[in-house]
């Protein structure tokens, strides 16, 4: 017997482990305080987000659905640390991400980008193709490999848009073109976790399809993570790896695509999958009701 024949084959552990977790958000709580004119008509505490918990691991798709106001993009901003959590854990690729400060901070930023729903309102108008997905590498203060137009250049490509386009300006685009600048831009620094908030709501069902499939021929060829938030479950049916389903701020199921979709446990995502021809067009006027408040409360671009 040889001595290769005595010893047990070593498994790879990526032959058999599950993936490993990216993010993990433990019992995150977001409250917000509304004033006598805002919602219910009464002052006090809103809970927009409550006790969620959710992992999102290597290189798969985690979907966010649910009706309008049941706290995704809250969900989302918190792990993206645009706002701060009133309670709870995030932890990213083995950091405490609600305790970054400083360097930690600025260097996490790189590593989560962000994929709004309306890409005129989150591209600067003024600036050139150029200078938009150059920009998260200025903040970074990082050089540019190659050269700021050969890297725009190239990054075009690699979103099916005109690399001779870079010194336009997004009013000279489509709305799906618009979005490929935006997938562009969250690129160009590769990201770990790329977080679409409705990313393909705004677009036309043809154009959808045919981002829904860059956005996961980029993820093949990269191996980054998204956290996919939409409505529409027919979307999230093409893209999700797994799902999980918010209501009025908790997350009520979490599951693989297939046994979400196939087989809910949960009689919220039961109502959720058979109602949705139905009640979509409802879902869109209070979605944007909702962004156009909090765009009104914040004076944010997004
Ligand atoms: N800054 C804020 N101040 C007060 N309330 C807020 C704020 N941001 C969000 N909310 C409220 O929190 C709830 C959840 O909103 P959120 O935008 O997270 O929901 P959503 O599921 O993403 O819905 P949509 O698909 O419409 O964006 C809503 O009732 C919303 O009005």
């Amino acid at each position: 017997m040889t001595t290769s024949e005595a010893v047990p084959r070593q498994v790879a552990p990526s032959e058999t482990a599950a993936p490993e977790t990216l993010l993990r958000a433990r019992n995150l709580v977001k409250e917000f305080t509304v004033s006598g004119n805002g919602l219910l008509g009464r002052s006090g505490r809103f809970r927009a987000v409550d006790d969620v918990s959710l992992e999102v691991r290597k290189g798969e798709t985690l979907a966010l659905v649910g009706e309008s106001g049941s706290g995704k993009s809250t969900t989302a901003r918190l792990i993206a640390r645009l706002i701060d959590t009133t309670s709870g854990t995030i932890e990213f690729d083995g950091r405490e991400v609600h305790a970054l400060t400083g360097k930690g901070l600025h260097s996490f930023r790189s590593e989560v980008q962000m994929v709004f729903q309306d890409p005129y309102s989150s591209l600067n108008p003024k600036h050139t193709v150029e200078r938009i997905v150059t920009a998260p590498l200025a903040y970074q203060r990082r050089p540019i490999p190659g050269g700021a137009r050969a890297f725009t250049r190239a990054l075009l490509d690699r979103v099916g848009l005109d690399p001779d386009h870079a010194t336009r300006f997004p009013a000279q685009f489509s709305g799906g073109q618009a979005q490929r600048i935006g997938i562009a831009r969250a690129l160009a620094v590769s990201p770990k976790l790329i977080i679409a908030d409705e990313a393909v709501s705004a677009l036309d069902v043809s154009v959808q399809a045919q981002v829904i499939n860059l956005l996961r021929r980029l993820q093949d060829e990269e191996g980054f993570s998204y956290l996919f938030i939409a409505h529409d479950l027919a979307v999230v049916r093409q893209i999700a790896t797994r799902v999980a389903v918010m209501n009025g701020g908790r997350i009520v199921e979490t599951g693989d695509r297939d046994s979400v979709f196939g087989a809910p446990q949960d009689d919220y995502t039961k109502k959720l999958l058979a109602a949705v021809p139905r009640i979509r067009p409802e879902w869109d006027a209070a979605r944007r009701r909702n962004e156009q408040a909090r765009r009104e409360r914040e004076g944010t671009e997004l």
